[in-house]
């Protein structure tokens, strides 16, 4: 394959297939640092490989743990740098490794310069250096309160209450959490402002800990959305850990489902998921879709019909671009609200999206926190290629209108490879029909 340009296919007919997808990069950066905070050695089964994972696993060893690859699994041992050291972390484009290594980073007796892509300087981080602060962590940064930084570890972190306003990223409250129990005092995380989102996985960090052995309440201000959470100080121990399948990268494949009249199952769906599983589902099955379980897996299917939907994805935004492709190829409007925060992450995703589609001739508009799609008639027009702004979902909204628009070649398709590298393989099997 062209790592640059790739063509996406169109469907000929309704897409039937059965597949296993790559390990959950929520699940796979959460579960390494869990073993790297461990008392004891852990070994994780279905780690993702793609640059995220990557990135998180350079992370670790930068700060003293070993980390032993073998296929999928990876044996994690916990490990220490010496008094004084000065290394370094690249966060590449990853808000999971920018937002959730500072706090282990305050734990090691060293200085650890942070830094990233260009785009991961533009993301939020500050609501997290200053809550680290008030927590008793120095670190040092330009004064935009954003990358590069350089966090002044010194073996230990005081801990205790803080109050941040998390609206820019659930992973602003995740990377306090998840390092917490080591905290001598534990932390009282409340965060203050607009709604957070993606707050099912701040559920996933409050699992997995709780797993590990932590200690975590979480509770709610006005009994609705938890916006308070609680980890007491105590050991924490992951040991051997599965991985699931990334639901939110089954998100096309759901998709094609639904908008080619085809069937889609996903082996291993799991029975009780730490991701936002139903969310997803529910949106499919407004869309369309039928949902069905059986022993192989997750199986949609979609009626042939695209319904139009308005749907709140605060909770699940990191489908927002595969469906919009959707959308855009429904019978009827929509309108996707609650992903406002998504202007600031990969890319800004709702002006990239916006602008890729009404290129073909749609007609997709900015709301203030989302995305009004009419569909229209969409064609790729001739010498023109869809821009994916080094944004994975960006590869994965291209591949779903190409479902349905012949002819769509996509730009820097390697892109893909932060979450899920052999993203454009499975997709041509899917179109093909294989199985795997
Ligand atoms: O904690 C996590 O693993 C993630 C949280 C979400 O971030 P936001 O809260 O910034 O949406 C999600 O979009 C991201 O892909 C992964
Ligand atoms: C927003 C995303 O990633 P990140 O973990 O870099 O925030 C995403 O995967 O859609």
């Amino acid at each position: 394959m062209d790592s640059g340009r790739w063509l996406a296919p169109s469907a000929l007919g309704p897409v039937r297939a059965t597949l296993r997808l790559p390990g959950s990069k929520s699940i796979t950066n959460r579960a390494l640092i869990l073993a790297a905070l461990s008392d004891s050695p852990s070994l994780v089964h279905g780690v993702l490989k793609a640059r995220d994972s990557s990135l998180a696993i350079a992370a670790l060893r930068a700060l003293g743990c070993t980390v032993e690859e073998n296929g999928a699994d990876a044996a994690i041992t916990p490990g220490a740098l010496p008094l004084g050291s000065a290394v370094s972390v690249d966060v590449g484009n990853s808000g999971t490794v920018m937002r959730f290594l500072p706090a282990v980073a305050a734990l090691t007796p060293a200085a650890v310069a942070f830094d990233g892509d260009p785009r991961a300087r533009e993301r939020p981080v500050g609501a997290l250096l200053s809550a680290l602060r008030t927590l008793g962590v120095s670190i040092d940064d330009d004064g935009r309160g954003a990358l590069p930084f350089t966090v002044h570890g010194t073996g230990s972190v005081p801990g205790g209450p803080v109050t941040l306003d998390a609206s820019g990223s659930s992973q602003l409250v995740s990377g306090l959490l998840l390092a917490a129990p080591r905290f001598t005092n534990g932390v009282e995380v409340r965060h203050s402002g607009p709604p957070v989102p993606s707050l099912p996985h701040i559920e996933m960090t409050v699992r997995m800990l709780r797993d590990a052995g932590a200690s975590v309440e979480a509770g709610s201000s006005d009994g609705d959305r938890p916006d308070f959470w609680r980890v007491a100080p105590g050991p924490v121990n992951l040991g051997e850990f599965t991985v699931e399948p990334d639901l939110s990268n089954a998100g096309p494949f759901l998709a094609a489902a639904l908008v080619t009249g085809g069937s889609v199952t996903i082996r291993d769906w799991p029975e009780n998921s730490l991701q936002a599983a139903d969310a997803i589902l529910d949106v499919l099955t407004r869309m369309g879709a039928t949902v069905t379980r059986s022993a192989t897996g997750l199986t949609v299917t979609g009626s042939g019909t695209v319904n139009g939907v308005e749907a709140d994805l605060r909770d699940i935004p990191e489908m927002c671009l595969p469906l919009t492709s959707a959308a855009a190829l429904a019978a009827g409007p929509s309108a996707f609200t609650g992903v406002g925060h998504t202007r600031a992450q990969e890319t800004d995703r709702l002006a990239a999206i916006v602008k890729e589609i009404n290129a073909m001739g749609g007609e997709v508009s900015e709301l203030p926190d989302g995305l009004s799609i009419r569909p229209r008639p969409l064609h790729a027009p001739a010498g023109h290629a869809f821009e994916t702004y080094d944004d994975h979902r960006m590869v994965m909204a291209a591949a779903v209108l190409g479902l349905g628009v012949p002819g769509i070649e996509v730009l820097n398709v390697a892109t893909v490879g932060k979450t899920f590298p052999g993203f454009t393989e499975a997709w041509e099997s899917l179109v093909r029909g294989d199985d795997s």
